[in-house]
């Protein structure tokens, strides 16, 4: 395990905000960790890299118990992305990038890489100050990369970012664990966003993790189902009984059908003189399937 807690909890002002988490994140791994404003998320992860003191509870990482006399140990090996990214507005991407440099000790092709990582190289003599919202989180994003560490911990990277930066910022982080065998923590509030690169998903809610599941398993339980719109679904439907179809609003919905069965269904349809107008395919999302396990709808 690259990250184990337990019981990990954390009191303010009497109240607990986060309470009893048992986080399971396995090297290689990107943990998406979800949950409404306010869930805990920061506080969790700030406990993760020494920042907030827990109340109770324990947090091991990479195998070694994270306490005062391993904690620096262990830090050197991680990079982390909270809040908003610490920088010198009033400097360049590049001086900004030379100061870590520095404070870390790094070689200069560190720094290079970490920043062709994040695409910035034509954006690196511009004062940050002039930066956009995404230029910034991408330098928070190298600086958090520079010494190339075993866990990345990123708080909400995509906060404030459009569609086009979203998803820019997922195709970066899916990369990092396949090539430079990096473990990834990363905070959100959309699920959607957090369905399309984890491996494991944690969802915390007021305080508690009430889900934590591998999304292998998570996929096996959302089978592709196959939608059919024709020229007559009525009769379509007596057709296909044998498959147990489902009627929808405009059409059926027939199981999970691999390419040969769909291909026998249209046949079957077609020579039977109904046109097929629509085969598609739709998954369930990770909200349905939450739905589903537990019987409650998530509001992130
Ligand atoms: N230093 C603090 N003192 C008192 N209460 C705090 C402190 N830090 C956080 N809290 C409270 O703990 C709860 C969890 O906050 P946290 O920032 O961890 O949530 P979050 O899930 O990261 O939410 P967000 O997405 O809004 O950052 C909130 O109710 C917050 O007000």
């Amino acid at each position: 395990m690259i990250v184990a807690t337990d019981n990990l909890s954390k009191e303010y002002d009497g109240v607990y905000r986060v309470q009893e988490l048992d986080i399971r994140i396995k090297e290689g791994d990107i943990y998406g960790f979800l949950g409404p404003n306010g869930a805990g998320k920061s506080t969790t992860m700030k406990m993760l890299l020494g920042l907030v003191k827990p109340t109770s509870g324990t947090i091991e990482i990479m195998g070694k118990p994270f306490n005062e006399k391993n904690r620096r140990d262990i830090l050197a090996s991680v990079g982390s992305l909270i809040e908003s990214p610490s920088y010198y507005g009033h400097l360049t991407g590049r001086e900004n990038m030379e100061i870590i440099r520095r404070l870390l000790d790094l070689p200069k092709k560190n720094i290079e890489e970490a920043v062709h990582i994040v695409r910035m190289e034509n954006q690196m003599e511009k004062k940050v100050k002039n930066y956009s919202l995404g230029m910034k989180q991408r330098l928070g994003i190298a600086m958090a990369l520079a010494r190339f560490p075993k866990l990345l911990i990123l708080d909400e990277p995509t906060n404030g970012l459009d569609p086009a930066g979203i998803e820019e910022m997922r195709e970066l982080i899916k990369m990092l664990p396949k090539q430079y065998g990096m473990t990834v923590m990363i905070s959100s509030h959309i699920l959607s966003e957090i369905d399309q690169m984890a491996t494991v998903v944690g969802i915390i809610n007021q305080g508690c993790l009430i889900f934590q599941e591998r999304m292998s398993v998570l996929d096996m339980q959302r089978e592709p189902q196959i939608i059919l719109r024709t020229s007559d679904n009525n009769h379509a439907f007596q057709l296909l009984k044998k498959a147990n179809p489902q009627r929808t609003t405009d059409g059926l919905q027939i199981g999970a059908l691999t390419d040969e069965q769909t291909g026998a269904v249209v046949q079957c349809l077609c020579s039977n003189g109904i046109s097929v107008y629509r085969v598609e395919e739709h998954r369930e999302s990770l909200e349905d399937i939450f739905l589903n396990l537990t019987g409650k709808e998530l509001t992130l």
